[in-house]
């Protein structure tokens, strides 16, 4: 079935953002529709990772409204982010390298988790039932993501761009709605890069996952978004479908043209 963009879900409302005398984000707006792959770009310091932050609840705004599934958002903490289905990748691979890919995709599923600490620990009905339902939703995910060769090893001993799949997958074992993803190919070569738009695309198109992601390769960002939004010194400089972005004068000069 053909996948079908749907109704806005986040609207961000003129966001302003500052750290002491740092305007990260000037009066931004833009919005995030269901099902869609957005991309977020920009130069170095542009403001894109702060603006993930905003969306999830990491950094408050001083100014502007985000609404979320047509009402105001008040303020959210990152945890409560999660509780509502929003997932997230970060630039430097946020794993703990001594465990395991299984272990380390389990702790995507710990805010699902409703037994006690004392169930878990003896391991008792609720608990049980609850680990084994858990470990078959990553156990999903790990086909998914054709990672079951390295299921038992250790994460700090895999190569960089199988680590990245494996985040991927961790936020993905927490069957999120909405997925922010922090430069999910930086550092990658050509092949580990097509391994993960696959991926990436795959998960948009079979789960529905709306998709928001910061990309510096161009050729990634245009083939695989739906829509782009662009800053530049944490102003919003242009937004639309990638031919529009591509061909807009403004986006060229200060991001296209220059290399990052
Ligand atoms: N926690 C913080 N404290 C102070 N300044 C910050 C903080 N986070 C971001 N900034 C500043 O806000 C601006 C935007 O940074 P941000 O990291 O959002 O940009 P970016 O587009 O993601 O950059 P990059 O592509 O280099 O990751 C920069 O000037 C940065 O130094």
């Amino acid at each position: 079935m053909a996948r079908q963009i749907g109704e806005v879900i986040v609207d961000l409302q003129n966001i302003s953002l500052r750290f002491g005398g740092v305007k990260a984000l000037t009066d931004i707006s833009f919005n995030i529709r269901e099902h869609e792959i957005r991309a977020i770009i920009g130069p170095n310091g542009a403001g894109k990772s702060s603006m993930l932050n905003v969306i999830n609840g990491v950094y408050h705004p001083q100014e502007g409204k985000i609404i979320y599934r047509g009402e105001e958002r008040r303020k959210m903490e990152p945890y409560e982010a999660a509780g509502q289905g929003f997932a997230r990748t970060f630039q430097n691979i946020a794993l703990f390298k001594g465990m395991s890919v299984l272990d380390n995709l389990m702790t995507g599923r710990n805010l699902k988790m409703k037994a006690t600490l004392v169930e878990q620990a003896f391991f008792w009905g609720r608990a049980r039932n609850e680990e084994l339902e858990h470990r078959k939703k990553v156990e999903e995910v790990i086909d998914f993501l054709e990672i079951q060769h390295i299921r038992k090893t250790p994460v700090g001993r895999l190569p960089y761009g199988l680590q990245k799949r494996v985040e991927l997958g961790r936020a993905l074992a927490a069957e999120p709605n909405l997925l922010l993803l922090d430069e999910p190919m930086a550092g990658m070569n050509v092949e580990e890069k097509q391994d993960m738009c696959r991926f990436i695309l795959d998960v948009n198109d079979q789960f529905g996952t709306t998709i928001v992601l910061i990309e510096h390769d161009m050729g990634v960002v245009m083939d695989i978004s739906d829509r782009v939004v662009v800053l530049d010194y944490g102003k919003k400089i242009g937004d639309g479908v990638p031919d529009e972005v591509k061909n807009n004068p403004e986006v060229i000069a200060a991001y296209l043209g220059t290399q990052h």
